[in-house]
């Protein structure tokens, strides 16, 4: 701890000459008193500095306002953020198709996701990369191998400097230690691709409002980053590496801020929900209704997060097993894994009458109800619950496009769903529910998808466990289905949950 101190005193001048830095009155990194100078070297006076180096909180700016920035890659990525619309009228948003279920991802925890369909994301990943790019990456490479290190430094030094945050994380860290890092470096490595990356941002900057996180926090998170990097990224460190990592992490900063500033004029941080019924279908497979305490706008396919009244602090994402419905209740399918501290509260401890709390719905594994390509759906165990709300939003919209699903378990007692899913085919004739129990572990969901089809021409949704979801999105590419038109919740969250 000592030595973390030590380390955090000594750097963080070192970039003030390029105006990334604060000055020596104590105003920080990243709150700059002189104007940064442009790859061009243009000025700008005051009222014009460059909005990127200096995060914004609420009270200061209108984050609906467009700036006023200066040439470069950075001014690029930063109008972009400012242009976002704000003021919106309430209405759900799909978000980077990102989803983690029964485990825990908390604070900057959703990864990047380039398989959203209607981003130009290729052509940013294919474009040369910006020279701030080209630098964080370096440093990325360097701590690569002890990852681990720098994520335990980084939170030593937070809580060190910032005893005050200590209480915005989960009393037990073990899961929560590499997410924040993790997210934030994730970010960073993506700076260029812009479309990506300011829709990640903003469901991040959202997603922060239920833990508390304030403008100002901002800055101590990022002094901290900077420290971890400098100890661990010695070999690639220099005042042009600070600076980079300056200048991205305030572009990071600002787009979070902005959008939970905008969100904050139309939802509220959290909803609290109440549990109105709990349907045990398995031995560890709950079916869990809530109803939350004021609207709760969202899409079928979206998830949320949601923590219990036992493990304050540590949410789990589910996805919503129902379209919006019109008495507004939320459905939750919940399997209880292995030493998952949710999960198991909620499947085997949960009752009506108990008061969970949910963040803002998110995801973009949603339907396009402009077209009429039929849907081919896969879910995997409670994998299903998405599927089964998708579904339900085609019946809603009543347009009649051919979806087939396809429910895949371990053994038949395990397609606890299915009987709703049969009664909803017996109701729409567009409708094909498949079941697909694995047999002896051969034939699993993903190959039945190969003794039927045509598929060209539809779109894929696929839903489950990470292998499942690996293994499907290859079957669906040999079935001829083009990588932009399948979509699915990120497999690396997946693979690092562990509720
Ligand atoms: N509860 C929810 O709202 C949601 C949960 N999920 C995820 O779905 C998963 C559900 O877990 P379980 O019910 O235990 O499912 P599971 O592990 O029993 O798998 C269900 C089926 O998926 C297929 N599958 C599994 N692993 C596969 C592999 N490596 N390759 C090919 N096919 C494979 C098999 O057909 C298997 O029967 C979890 O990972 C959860 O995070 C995803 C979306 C929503």
């Amino acid at each position: 701890m000592l030595e973390a101190r030590q380390t955090m005193d000594a750097p963080t001048t070192t970039s003030a000459g390029n105006g990334t830095s604060g000055d020596s009155d104590g105003s920080g990194w990243f709150t700059p008193r002189t104007s940064p100078s442009s790859p061009g070297g243009d000025q700008e006076p005051e009222g014009n500095r460059l909005a990127a180096l200096r995060p914004v909180g609420r009270s200061q700016e209108s984050p609906s306002r467009p700036q006023q920035n200066q040439g470069g890659a950075a001014r690029e990525r930063i109008q972009t953020a400012a242009d976002l619309p704000t003021a919106a009228p309430p209405r759900p948003q799909p978000a980077p198709a990102v989803a983690e279920h029964g485990s825990e991802r908390s604070v900057f925890d959703a990864p990047v996701s380039d398989r959203r369909p209607d981003h130009p994301a290729t052509a940013a990943a294919t474009a040369p990369a910006s020279p701030d790019a080209v630098l964080v990456r370096r440093t990325m490479a360097e701590i690569g191998p002890v990852a681990d290190k720098v994520t335990s430094y980084f939170y030593a030094l937070l809580f060190v400097q910032h005893p005050e945050l200590r209480s915005m994380f989960p009393p037990a860290m073990d899961a929560q230690r590499d997410r924040l890092l993790k997210a934030l470096l994730t970010a960073a490595e993506h700076i260029d691709n812009t479309p990506v990356l300011v829709d990640y941002l903003q469901n991040l900057g959202r997603g922060h409002r239920k833990y508390g996180t304030q403008a100002d926090h901002y800055p101590a998170v990022g002094e901290c980053l900077i420290g971890a990097l400098s100890r661990y990224a010695k070999a690639s460190w220099n005042e042009e590496t600070e600076a980079a990592w300056v200048r991205t992490y305030t572009t990071i900063s600002q787009v979070m801020i902005d959008a939970a500033a905008a969100d904050e004029l139309r939802s509220p941080p959290w909803w609290l929900a109440e549990v109105v019924s709990h349907d045990l279908r398995t031995a560890d497979t709950a079916v869990i209704t809530v109803r939350p305490n004021q609207p709760y706008p969202f899409l079928a396919g979206q998830y949320t997060s949601l923590e219990t009244p036992w493990w304050p602090r540590i949410w789990r994402h589910y996805s919503f097993a129902s379209a919006p419905r019109s008495d507004g209740l939320l459905a939750f399918h919940v399997k209880a894994i292995s030493a998952g501290w949710v999960s198991n509260s909620l499947v085997h401890r949960a009752r009506p009458g108990d008061v969970l709390r949910l963040g803002p719905p998110a995801g973009a594994m949603t339907v396009d109800h402009s077209s009429d390509s039929g849907l081919l759906c896969l879910g995997g165990g409670t994998g299903i619950a998405p599927i089964k709300a998708i579904v339900e939003d085609v019946a809603e919209h009543g347009r009649h496009r051919p979806v087939e699903v396809f429910y895949g378990a371990r053994t038949g007692q395990d397609l606890y769903d299915l009987d709703t899913l049969l009664r909803l085919q017996q109701s729409n004739s567009w409708l094909e529910v498949r079941p697909v129990v694995d047999r002896h572990g051969l034939l699993q969901l993903p190959d039945a998808i190969r003794d039927h089809g045509p598929w060209n021409g539809y779109d894929a949704y696929l839903s489950g466990p990470p292998g499942m979801i690996r293994s499907g999105v290859d079957a669906l590419k040999d079935a001829g289905i083009p990588a932009e038109r399948i979509r699915h919740d990120s497999v690396e969250d997946l693979v690092a949950s562990g509720d």
